[in-house]
């Protein structure tokens, strides 16, 4: 994958996941992450190589059967001005029904008193990052999607909205196959596969515990990471 020519951003880069697995996504600032979820998306198109999902190249299946069946939760989430039900269901596909049901799953009809005819301003700016991605996570239980890509926040979101995210992160996609661009290693202990990136490549997957166990970039990416990000462990 380029965005610009002679400057390869993904490269000789492999990566099997098996239906219903999390795969754990890490690695510096500017390895590749994100543009690998892109590139599954097809928001950036592959210059060579290929996304196979259930064996067919992704480029022959129409946009927005693709997008149905593969979700986001991105690291900034914008929201569009209107209500809820517009931001979760832009299709109006879904029953009023299912997307009270993905709002009550994400504790949003709780924590902010949040139904799907909540007014949404310009850009989501009534709501913080943690709750804009809530909102997407709703979104992605409300489509039944079979593969949630997730990019974590960089930014700060607040202890309470985190711990919802995470919950509901943990609990609603049971059986989906998720990927997880992990930016604090606790996030994906619990994958089934860790795949290291550096530089657009892969230089290193195996499950956490085996990879935790040698000396390895991702070992030595915990032994790195601050102590609060670690607890889990
Ligand atoms: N839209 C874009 N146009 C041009 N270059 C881009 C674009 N998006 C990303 N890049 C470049 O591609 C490379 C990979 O970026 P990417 O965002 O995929 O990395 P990342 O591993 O997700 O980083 P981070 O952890 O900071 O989110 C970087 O060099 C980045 O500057």
């Amino acid at each position: 994958m380029h965005y610009q020519p002679q400057l390869p951003v993904l490269q000789c880069l492999t990566l099997h996941v098996a239906a219903g697995q999390k795969l754990g996504l890490v690695g510096r600032t500017g390895s590749g992450k994100s543009s690998l979820l892109a590139a599954l998306l097809r928001t950036t198109e592959l210059s060579l190589g290929q996304v196979l999902v259930d064996g067919v190249d992704i480029r022959r299946v129409p946009l927005a059967r693709l997008r149905a069946a593969v979700s986001l939760v991105p690291q900034e989430p914008v929201l569009w001005s209107g209500t809820v039900a517009e931001n979760l269901d832009p299709a109006q596909r879904a029953l009023p029904k299912d997307l009270e049901d993905a709002l009550c799953k994400v504790h949003l009809d709780k924590k902010l008193d949040m139904g799907s005819d909540t007014r949404v301003e310009m850009r989501g700016n009534n709501f913080s990052l943690g709750e804009r991605q809530l909102l997407c996570i709703a979104r992605c239980i409300a489509r039944h999607s079979r593969i949630v890509l997730v990019d974590e926040a960089t930014s700060c979101v607040d202890g309470e909205t985190d711990a919802l995210i995470q919950d509901a992160l943990h609990r609603q996609f049971k059986g989906v196959t998720m990927l997880v661009v992990a930016h604090r290693l606790q996030t994906i202990m619990d994958a089934d596969l860790i795949a290291v990136l550096d530089a657009g490549k892969v230089v290193e997957t195996g499950a956490p515990g085996q990879l935790l166990a040698e000396q390895t970039r991702f070992a030595a990416l915990c032994e790195k990471a601050p102590l609060s990000s670690l607890l889990s462990l």
